[in-house]
């Protein structure tokens, strides 16, 4: 049978389910039975979550947990976190719980400009010509996006600048329209993207007609006009300090022997790219599981993120942490274009929830909030892998997903979560104790 088709997107949602399990199942039955069991029983609320994407067939669940106890500039925030990993929350909470006795986190936002660019081509030699046109056409670029422009300029925001850059250096020919934008509450990619197309669009015509440039020169190609999700100037920064002295909570290592060791890993990942990506992926189990609970665009915080952490021309660890006179400072500054308005904030009714959940921040508070749980999941993640290791906890946490692998009911998971309060989990552990008390 064939395993393509066309005209899939034109047939109803139960046709498409049809032919899916047709084409790709054996049994046919639990296939669809296991779709229709992600569906929700409020059509209404199915509908909605059917029209957010396309060829939607069924909702793909993933947990939405909490992680209270933090205080982000003296200001208590229980945050929501969507992961589907275990151990996460855990550590996100611990660090809040032991942050919240030593004054906190502090937060301050650094900037907030968002980048947009109109790629072109241009076909003459002489680029002050090209300037002196982009100078004459700058007002009207700015003066057609007006019906554009014109609420978010009277909420506070709008265009910043536009600049012409020459690009020639790197590919004959190459110019670009380099834009910067306050986009307030909203990521602004939408806004942006459309205020760059009408920019193309007057930048095209007006050339044609721009008495100075020849023939050729009056021909300028749009390439293509869109918005960057790298964004050095959308900045946040998050910090922690404490005495050094208040840095431990139990025996088992000195306060002076856990910041120098803690120390030496953030300098390993500022240094050695193998480690400075594990180690910023710990800190994005903190900012992607609050990004998606916030319905905001986790592959955009992503890019801009990892592209941020290579700024310097080699991938290094976006935390740092030193002591000095005493304290120790651990701390991080992120670029985070998030939104509070805009896209799914205001339709998904979890997300809703979610910033409800957080006092309904602005979008610069969220980027505070965020930012912490970047940081709190590091700190947690380097206590951990500083002290006792990574596993002895993880595991912890992981142990009820490997119970639930071996299809364990309540009596034997109880027995098991006792067991293993004083035995190490291994996944093969697990397997054995279950085995024995099966027999
Ligand atoms: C896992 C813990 C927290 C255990 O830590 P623990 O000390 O065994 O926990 P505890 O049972 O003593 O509880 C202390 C507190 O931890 C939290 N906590 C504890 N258990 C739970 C739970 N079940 N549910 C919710 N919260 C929990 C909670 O705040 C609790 O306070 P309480 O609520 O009792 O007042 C610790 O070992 C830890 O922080 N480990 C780090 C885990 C981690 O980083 N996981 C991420 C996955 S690994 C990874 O992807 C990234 C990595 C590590 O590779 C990055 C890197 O290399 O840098
Ligand atoms: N490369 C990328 O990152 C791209 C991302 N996207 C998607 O675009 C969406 C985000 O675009 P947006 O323009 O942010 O959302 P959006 O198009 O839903 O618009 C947000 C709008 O809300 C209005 N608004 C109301 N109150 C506001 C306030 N206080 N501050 C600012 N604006 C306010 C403004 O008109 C603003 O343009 C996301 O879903 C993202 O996934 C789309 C294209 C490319």
């Amino acid at each position: 049978m064939t395993k393509t088709i066309s005209g899939f997107s034109k047939l109803s949602k139960s046709k498409k389910i049809d032919w899916i399990v047709n084409t790709y199942f054996s049994n046919k039955e639990a296939a669809k039975t296991i779709l229709e069991q992600y569906w929700n029983n409020d059509k209404k609320l199915q509908q909605l979550h059917d029209e957010f994407i396309e060829n939607t067939i069924t909702n793909y669940y993933l947990p939405l947990g909490v992680a209270p106890n933090f205080l982000i500039n003296g200001k208590p925030y229980t945050i929501p976190m969507a992961i589907e990993e275990s151990s996460v929350v855990a550590a996100a909470s611990k660090a809040a719980k032991f942050w919240f006795d030593r004054g906190g986190f502090k937060t301050k936002v650094i900037s907030t400009t968002k980048i947009g660019q109109v790629h072109f081509m241009y076909h003459g030699d002489d680029f002050n010509k090209l300037q002196e046109f982009f100078n004459s056409v700058k007002p009207k670029l700015i003066e057609d996006t007006t019906s554009i422009t014109k609420n978010m300029e009277a909420r506070g925001g709008g265009i910043l600048d536009i600049e012409l850059r020459d690009k020639t250096q790197s590919i004959n020919g190459y110019y670009q329209l380099h834009a910067t934008f306050e986009t307030l509450d909203a990521m602004g990619a939408n806004f942006i993207n459309s205020c760059l197309e009408q920019f193309a669009k007057t930048f095209k015509n007006e050339a044609s007609n721009f008495n100075l440039f020849s023939v050729e020169e009056k021909h300028i190609e749009i390439v293509m006009s869109i918005l960057s999700n790298y964004v050095p100037d959308c900045l946040v920064r998050a910090e922690v300090n404490c005495k050094v002295e208040d840095l431990t909570e139990n025996d088992s290592v000195s306060p002076e022997e856990f910041a120098t060791k803690f120390i030496q890993a953030v300098n390993i990942a500022e240094i050695e790219p193998y480690r400075a990506v594990t180690h910023n992926k710990g800190i994005m189990n903190g900012i992607d599981a609050v990004v998606l609970a916030t319905g905001n665009d986790f592959r955009a915080i992503e890019a801009g993120v990892h592209a941020y952490a290579s700024r310097n021309g080699s991938y290094s660890s976006l935390t740092h942490a030193k002591v000095e006179n005493g304290v120790f400072t651990f701390w991080m500054e992120i670029p985070l274009a998030l939104g509070t308005v805009g896209g799914l904030t205001g339709l998904h009714p979890l997300v809703k929830l979610a910033l409800e959940l957080l006092g309904k921040p602005s979008a610069k508070e969220l980027m505070q909030i965020v930012a912490v749980a970047g940081l709190a999941q590091n700190f947690a993640a380097l206590r951990s892998l500083t002290t006792t290791g990574i596993q002895e906890g993880h595991m912890k946490m992981h142990l009820m997903n490997i119970l639930n692998q071996c299809n364990a009911n309540d009596n034997e998971k109880s027995t098991l979560i006792e067991h293993f309060k004083t035995n190490t989990v291994t996944h093969s552990a697990v397997v054995e104790a279950i085995e024995k008390l099966r027999k």
